[in-house]
This record gives structure tokens, C-alpha cells and sequence, in this order.
């Protein structure tokens, strides 16, 4: 169902939602820390989704182990790096990986600005090492409050040249994205690209918020917005694009089947959505099964998949020139 013929992409992709068992253990033992399992068979419960989560905040703490072994500059460096790996491994041309230095930065005190350089050090290495094409995206963990957000936004900032967009990720229902004007007014003057997560488990005024509010050009999720047919039409017009993360949305209990994914409803609306994993390593999922398996179980026909594929490139973070690179790239290779 992937068009070999066009460029894969992923952009929405946690890379600290996609970080490996076996390196959770490695640095586990490295750092001489407790984990609550030994093996890779009993650490995955731990640190994968099993079985659908309650909601969205319960499938959130499956990250948590992943960061907590992070305790040096260096591990961070290796779950970057490890990340373009897994991204070439799964045929990808082109990922955008976003992640929290302030989350990836807590359990071990990191110096925030120092996980944000580590991340750029590994993703450029890996960039270079495995031929994929990468561009980075700061988050915001809401989840930890405005002063925290702050401390995350400054760091990325210290790096703005070598970050391209800035995202707002965690418990949505918790904190609203009114509580962060002010920051969103910085990275817009930084010259960066805004993109939500919103209408993932709040409704669709929370994706109105983020586009005008906070200046989204894209949308994480965006799966409420089909309660609200203006809104459908207003993303269509304004070529809003939906982030769309099949397998996540049913992970987190916000669709309750991919038979019920409004992502088919998207796409005949003419909204520009594309097909993306969201945090790989801990759905034990990867963009093949996105495309090849909840794809078609959500209801989308071939032509649908092949536009999604499409989409993803034109959603991407990318200027035309670097587009067409790419896809000349995959076309005659
Ligand atoms: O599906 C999701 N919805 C909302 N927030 C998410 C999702 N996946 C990960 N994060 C959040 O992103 C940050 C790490 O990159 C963390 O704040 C994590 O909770
Ligand atoms: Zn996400």
C-alpha cells in the first residue's frame, strides 16, 4: 500500500516515544539503575502498550521508563541517533522528530539546553550515517505546567537554527493551550513553524484555540474535529494539515475502533491529513503496519493511502525545493 515511487515520510513521531526496550536496559545497567524488569520479555509490559489504554494521560506513563534511564548528555545522543537508524530500517526518506527536552531532562537533573544540543548531535549523525532526511521539532510537555514550558522553550531557543517547529504535547484535558500565549509569541518571533496537538482528548474548540491562538499551521491528532463541520471546512480552506495517528488514537481510548477513525472523512472533505506513527517503540507499532494494516482498516481505499502519502510530503516542514529534491530523490532511485 506504500508507493515506492514517493517519498515515506513520518512527521509525528516522538523520538523519545521511540526509544528501544533493549536500550532502556543498556542504559538501565549502564548507569546501575533499577528498572522494574531484567529481561526484554518481562521490561516490555513496562514500557509498551499491551492492551488499549483508559485514556490519553494513563498511555502517556508507558514513556516514562524510556526517559528515566537518561542520565547522561550521551544517552541522549544515542536514542537520537538510534531513532534515524530505526527510521531507515522502516524505509523512511523523511521523518520529523519531535521531542521534550524538559521531560527528557527531569529524572537525572540534565541541563535541558544540553539534552536539546545532545538530540541535534545524534539526529545529525544519524542523518548523515543512515541517508534520511530529518528535521527536528520542540516540545512543550503541558503536563508539567507554564514555568516548565518556559525552561523547555529557552533551551530550544539557545539552539532556534537547528529546530524547526514548536509543539505543545501531554495531558491536553489538564492544560489548555490558553495557558500558553506567551509562549507561542516567542517561537513565532524565532521565525518557527507551530504545530498542536489539540482535538486529540479535548474537543475541536481546542483546535480552534491552537490555530488561532497560538498560530498552528498543523494539527497533532485533530480527530475531534469531526464534530464540528465548520471546523472540517475551515481546515480544508486554509490547508490546515491533521497530523493523523491511527493505531495511537485507539491506543489512547480517543476512537474506539479504526472502523470509527474519521481520518477516511478527513480526506473526502479534501483536508490535507497524512498517515504517521506518533511513538513508535512504545505502541510496538511502525509505519508499515500504519500504512499496510490500520489504514485499511480505518476504511481507506488504495487511492486514499496514496494520498495521505502524498500529503505527508506537502504537510512537511520542508520548502519546495527541498520537496522536490526528495521526491527526484525516490523517483529515480
Ligand atoms: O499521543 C500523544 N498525545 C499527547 N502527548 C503525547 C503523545 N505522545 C507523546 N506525548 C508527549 O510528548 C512528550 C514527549 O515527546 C511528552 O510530554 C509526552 O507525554
Ligand atoms: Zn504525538
Amino acid at each position: 500500500m506504500i508507493d515506492p515511487n514517493l517519498p515515506l515520510t513520518d512527521i509525528h513521531r516522538h523520538l523519545d516515544g521511540n526509544i528501544r526496550a533493549q536500550t532502556i536496559l543498556d542504559l538501565g545497567r549502564q548507569f546501575n539503575l533499577t528498572l522494574p524488569a531484567g529481561t526484554l520479555d518481562t521490561l516490555r509490559p513496562h514500557v509498551q502498550v499491551t492492551s488499549n489504554e483508559p485514556d490519553l494521560v494513563s498511555f502517556l506513563a508507558k514513556l516514562d521508563w524510556g526517559v528515566k534511564v537518561l542520565a547522561s548528555l550521551d544517552a541522549c545522543r544515542r536514542v537520537a541517533y538510534e531513532n534515524m537508524q530505526d527510521a531507515a530500517q522502516n524505509g523512511l526518506h523523511y521523518v520529523e522528530l519531535r521531542f521534550s527536552p524538559g521531560y527528557m531532562a527531569m529524572t537525572h537533573n540534565l541541563p535541558v539546553a544540553g539534552v536539546v544540543e545532545s538530540v541535534i548531535a545524534g539526529i545529525r549523525e544519524g542523518s548523515r550515517d543512515f541517508n534520511v532526511e530529518a528535521r527536528l521539532i520542540g516540545i512543550m510537555s503541558r503536563t508539567f505546567g507554564e514555568a516548565a514550558c518556559l525552561q523547555e522553550l529557552e533551551a530550544l531557543l539557545a539552539h532556534r537554527d537547528s529546530i524547526t517547529a514548536l509543539d505543545l504535547a501531554g495531558d491536553e484535558l489538564g492544560f489548555p493551550g490558553s495557558l500558553f500565549l506567551p509562549h507561542f509569541n516567542r517561537a513565532r518571533d524565532a521565525g518557527w513553524r507551530i504545530t498542536v496537538h489539540a482535538g486529540e482528548a479535548a474537543g475541536p474548540e481546542s483546535i480552534w484555540q491552537a490555530i488561532r491562538e497560538l498560530g498552528a499551521v498543523r494539527i497533532g491528532h485533530g480527530v475531534k474535529a469531526i464534530e464540528d463541520p465548520a471546523l472540517m471546512d475551515f481546515l480544508a480552506e486554509q490547508r490546515i494539515g491533521i497530523e493523523s495517528c491511527l493505531t495511537s488514537n485507539i491506543q489512547t481510548s480517543t476512537v474506539a475502533s479504526l472502523a470509527r477513525h474519521p481520518l477516511k472523512t478527513f480526506l473526502e472533505h479534501g483536508i490535507l491529513a497524512s498517515i504517521n506513527t506518533d511513538d513508535p517503540a512504545v505502541q510496538g507499532v511502525e509505519i508499515g503496519h500504519e500504512y499496510n494494516v490500520a489504514a485499511p482498516a480505518a476504511g481507506l481505499s488504495r487511492d486514499q493511502i496514496r494520498q495521505a502519502q502524498i500529503n505527508g510530503l506537502e504537510m512537511a516542514f520542508l520548502s519546495d525545493s527541498e520537496k522536490q529534491t526528495l521526491r527526484d530523490k525516490v523517483a529515480t532511485a
